[in-house]
């Protein structure tokens, strides 16, 4: 078969390929269906899945973009990755390969048959040089958290992990420098400093198996950017492997080193398509000796922004971090996860918290600061959390947002810098704009970096919602001078939406720079970079 197809599972028509071959192997419910995509065979087994629109609408996407001019990996390829690593560290079975071929949001699925497990910068560099000279395309992986498709193969990618890399290799306390491995969990990271009376200086919901070579590659930026920076100023140094097998040793453990151009800043963000980060030197913070925080509920959005202006000048260098969540997030969270709100339900929620030396201090500061907002009529409920147990449960209404979000169905996910002061503007009108087409359209983020996380959702996959909302977020962020992706990256999801935020004289050099770094484009294709191969869009 080839044209047009549709495809309906419970009347709804998910599929639609211009180039398509699509196989039924059992009556309608299918339980497989094989289809044939630009000389791709996917197979999808559904007989135990009941998100088949979802799977479908990863198939889609793979729809509008060709496969590179890439080697397919041969039998050969994997006796070389064999005797370099070892039978363990080179997986092939399907049932294990099954978990790094699919992105955190079931959305995006690559066929990748191999995975490798290096343990040292000598066996990235074997492995890339052979791949590079083999013309095999390679996908690195972190923790696989990525929210925009940036960490699993869109096609059959050779996976590089890095799980198995997760050494410290050393920690000055005079500085603070650590030096450790890509493959470490941030939160490992973390409980390995808090020992050393430090901590890491990122911290953000999915610390429990992300990876900080991750964290970097994508310029996570997370809860405390507001008072610790961003990796641009905390990485101090790193080593890489470019695509050609180079190592690249950039591991100045130095704040300051103004030798020429920087070049550790182009592996900061750049999604692992310059090369693989292998070592990193981070400057790490002193554990602050107290944390607290306050919840607090609010009747509009203005209040929140008074808010948020009155932390910064009343609570100064102590404020840690100032987070807003509106009603319908909120009430995403408590009722999907069964998590109790403390306070009086409101339109907009904030977290602040604040991270200092003096316990007592702090939180006589905090409590005065609360009574004054609340004394003005600012703020209309809110409760203080002093002990960690009670600042953990508070800080889960906001950490587990995104996890919340997902348990709707589907979710469109959009991370977005604008000026603050439109923030709640951006929701209204994209309510506005959808109707009652949406299950939720939800508003929340780092009041403190200019972000917002707009997510959409609805139970299944809906073309026309997603139409109503795609490129209208994009001009509406582009007519606001923002940026398409604050801090979860551009993967493969967001690169063909790069113009909104970039001219094409930096795209233009963008790809200059990975032709220098990258010739044969191995490194993560398909990502970051907008597609040239393809004039059809999503
Ligand atoms: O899921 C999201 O939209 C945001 C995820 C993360 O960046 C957060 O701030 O919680
Ligand atoms: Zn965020």
């Amino acid at each position: 078969m080839s044209g047009r197809h549709f495809l309906t599972r419970r009347g709804i028509a998910l599929l639609e390929f211009s180039s398509a071959s699509v196989r039924k192997t059992s009556p309608v419910p299918f339980k497989t269906f094989t289809a044939n995509v630009r000389g791709l065979t996917i197979s999808r087994d559904y007989s135990s899945t009941s998100t088949v629109d979802v799977e479908l609408t990863s198939i889609r996407y793979k729809n509008h973009v060709q496969r590179g001019n890439f080697s397919t990996l041969q039998p050969d390829d994997v006796s070389f990755f064999r005797e370099k690593l070892g039978q363990h560290r080179v997986v092939t079975e399907q049932s294990d390969l099954a978990g790094y071929n699919v992105d955190w949001l079931r959305i995006v699925r690559g066929s990748g048959t191999v995975v490798l497990k290096p343990k040292t910068t000598e066996e990235i560099s074997i492995i890339l040089k052979y791949c590079n000279e083999r013309n095999l395309a390679v996908c690195p992986q972190a923790g696989n958290t990525s929210l925009v498709g940036g960490s699993v193969p869109v096609f059959d990618e050779v996976i590089l992990s890095t799980s198995l890399m997760d050494s410290v290799l050393s920690f000055d306390e005079w500085s603070g420098v650590l030096v450790c491995e890509p493959g470490c969990i941030l939160e490992k990271l973390n409980d390995y400093l808090l020992e050393r009376d430090f901590i890491m200086p990122l911290d953000l919901g999915a610390k429990g198996s992300c990876q900080i070579g991750g964290n970097v590659s994508t310029n996570a930026g997370g809860l405390r950017l507001l008072r610790y920076g961003s990796l641009h100023s905390t990485v101090l140094g790193c080593e890489a492997v470019l695509a050609d097998g180079t190592v690249l040793d950039l591991m100045s453990t130095m704040k300051k080193d103004n030798t020429g151009y920087d070049l550790k800043h182009l592996f900061i963000g750049a999604e692992g398509t310059l090369g693989i980060i292998t070592k990193l030197a981070m400057q790490c913070p002193s554990k602050p000796n107290a944390i607290n925080l306050a919840f607090i509920g609010l009747n509009s959005f203005d209040k929140v922004l008074t808010t948020f202006k009155r932390a910064k000048s009343d609570l100064g260098e102590i404020l840690s971090s100032c987070e807003y969540i509106d009603a319908a997030s909120m009430e995403c969270v408590t009722g999907n996860l069964s998590l109790k709100l403390p306070i009086a339900q409101s339109p907009f929620y904030m977290v602040i918290e604040t991270s200092g030396s003096f316990g007592e201090h702090d939180e006589e500061k905090l409590n005065n600061f609360l009574e004054e907002i609340m004394t003005e009529n600012i703020v209309s409920d809110g409760t203080i959390a002093s002990g960690s147990t009670q600042v953990k449960d508070l800080w889960a209404l906001r950490e587990r947002m995104a996890e919340a979000l997902l348990k709707d169905g589907y979710c469109y996910k959009y991370d977005l810098s604008i000026p603050l002061t439109v923030f709640d503007e951006l929701v209204q009108d994209m309510r506005t704009q959808l109707g009652e087409g949406a299950k939720r359209v939800c508003g929340y983020g780092h009041l403190g970096d200019s972000n917002i996380h707009l997510n959409i959702t609805s139970e299944t996959f809906d073309k026309s919602l997603h139409n109503k909302i795609e490129p209208f977020v994009y001009e509406w962020v582009a007519k606001h001078n923002g940026s398409i992706s604050a801090e979860h990256g551009v993967g493969f999801k967001k690169r063909d939406y790069l113009h909104y935020s970039k001219p094409n004289e930096a795209i233009g050099i963008m790809r200059e720079i990975k032709n220098l770094l990258d010739p044969k484009g191995i490194l993560n294709p398909y990502k970051v970079l907008p597609d040239t191969s393809s004039s059809l869009k999503l």
